[in-house]
Formats: structure tokens, C-alpha cells, sequence
């Protein structure tokens, strides 16, 4: 049985007089992976933007595991519950577990259960080996990586992966994709912008293609 995780009867977004998009019956269901597709500038960035609460967008009758909810103000309980990793991830020049560890720490993790989540995470991401590494000096695929693991160690119910692989080619793609399915199986629904065709070919990985500011369910 599929279970919907996020719903909104409407999704409208406008910039001036031009609608980007306008979205009727919006749904993403629960452990379920999806690509978003489309052509540059077709709104991909800015619908996963909107779902992370950073753009605002006018919406209808939204509901998050079948409760009523705001997109803006965006609540609590969607900042909890949605990670958003940008395509060029921002690292801090801490160190590789601090920065996994930022967003547990943020809300106030205990100090057992951050170490215990950052190490499991490294292993899961196979970026153990760069615990020591300055991570101004990562290369794309491992900065996309840690990135991966700083959203799991926060046990997102939505992940939100804008182009993930788009600038990784060879092993550091390959990396990338394959943690993807790991993701669902473990109950997280994903979401992934990308022109990527491995992604979009990955089995059990939904369609979605914004067109002419409609969203096509494939
Ligand atoms: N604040 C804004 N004001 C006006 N137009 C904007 C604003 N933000 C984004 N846009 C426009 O909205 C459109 C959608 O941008 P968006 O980045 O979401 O597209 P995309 O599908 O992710 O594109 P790409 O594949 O190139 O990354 C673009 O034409 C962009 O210029």
C-alpha cells in the first residue's frame, strides 16, 4: 500500500506576472525515490526549493504524513522532516565529522548519539577515510558524499537532492547513485533534480517532468 507523505492540493509559483509552475494534486508518497526532470529553467531547483521552505510559494490545503500543514510559515515539523542538499554543497572548514555533525549538534543531539550517527554515516557514504581531510580541499564527489551523509545523519523523511551528480563523472558518480536506493529502503522518500540518465533509469525510481509549468507523473 503506498502511503503519501507530503500532498498539496495546489502548488503555484509566480515571479511577477509569469507563473513558473502550477501544480494541481501534488503528491510525493512515503519511501519512495523520484526524479524531477526538465528543461533548463523549467522550475526544478525552485519546486524542491519551495518544498525546503526557502522560497515562498502559494499553496493549498498541504498535508505532511495526512496532517494539515503550512508551506509559509514553514513549521517545525517540516524543518525536522525535510533536508534540502544543495549542488555544490557548502562545507565549513571545520572537519569532515563536523561538518556531518552540524545539523545534529544544531538541534541539540546528545553529544553519544551525534558521534554514534556521524561515524555510521561516514561508513555509509565511504568517506570514513577522509575524516582527516580539510574539507576545502574535497573534490566534488566527495564533497557531494559528505554532503549526503550530513542529510542522513538527520533522518529525513525528505531528502531533496538539487542535480546531485552533475558535476561527478566516473567512480564518484557511481558512488553517488548507489546510495540512492539505500535512502528509500531505509524510509526515506528522495527527490532528485537532475538531466542525469542512470538516475532517471535507476529501478524503482519515480518520474516527474515539470513542462510548460505542469508536473507529468511518468
Ligand atoms: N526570484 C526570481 N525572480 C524571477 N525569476 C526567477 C527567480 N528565481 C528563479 N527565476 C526564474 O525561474 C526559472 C526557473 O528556475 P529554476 O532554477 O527553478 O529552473 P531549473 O529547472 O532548476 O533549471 P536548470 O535545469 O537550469 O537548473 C528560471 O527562468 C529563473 O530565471
Amino acid at each position: 500500500m503506498t502511503v503519501a507523505l507530503l500532498t498539496a492540493a495546489r502548488l503555484r509559483k509566480r515571479h511577477g506576472a509569469h507563473t513558473l509552475f502550477d501544480l494541481r494534486d501534488f503528491t510525493l508518497e512515503e519511501a519512495s525515490a523520484y526524479v524531477l526532470t526538465g528543461v533548463n529553467g523549467a522550475g526544478k531547483s525552485t519546486l524542491l526549493r519551495v518544498l525546503a521552505g526557502l522560497v515562498p510559494v502559494e499553496a493549498e490545503d498541504v498535508r505532511f504524513a495526512g496532517a494539515p500543514v503550512t508551506l509559509r510559515p514553514y513549521p517545525r515539523v517540516l524543518r525536522d522532516a525535510i533536508v534540502y542538499v544543495h549542488q555544490h554543497p557548502v562545507m565549513f572548514s571545520t572537519s569532515v565529522p563536523a561538518n556531518i555533525a552540524y545539523g545534529l549538534e544544531a538541534r541539540g543531539a546528545p553529544r553519544a548519539l551525534v558521534r554514534e550517527r556521524v561515524e555510521e554515516a561516514m561508513a555509509w557514504a565511504g568517506v570514513t577515510h577522509l575524516r582527516g581531510s580539510d574539507p576545502a580541499t574535497l573534490s566534488g564527489g566527495e564533497k557531494q558524499r559528505v554532503a549526503l551523509a550530513r542529510a542522513r545523519v538527520l533522518r529525513p523523511r525528505l531528502l531533496l537532492l538539487d542535480e546531485p551528480t552533475a558535476n561527478l563523472d566516473g567512480e564518484a558518480r557511481e558512488q553517488v547513485i548507489a546510495l540512492i536506493p539505500t535512502l528509500t529502503k531505509a524510509g526515506t522518500s528522495v527527490v532528485m533534480a537532475c538531466h542525469d540518465r542512470d538516475l532517471i533509469n535507476l529501478a524503482d525510481v519515480r518520474r516527474l517532468k515539470l513542462r510548460d509549468g505542469q508536473l507529468e507523473y511518468r
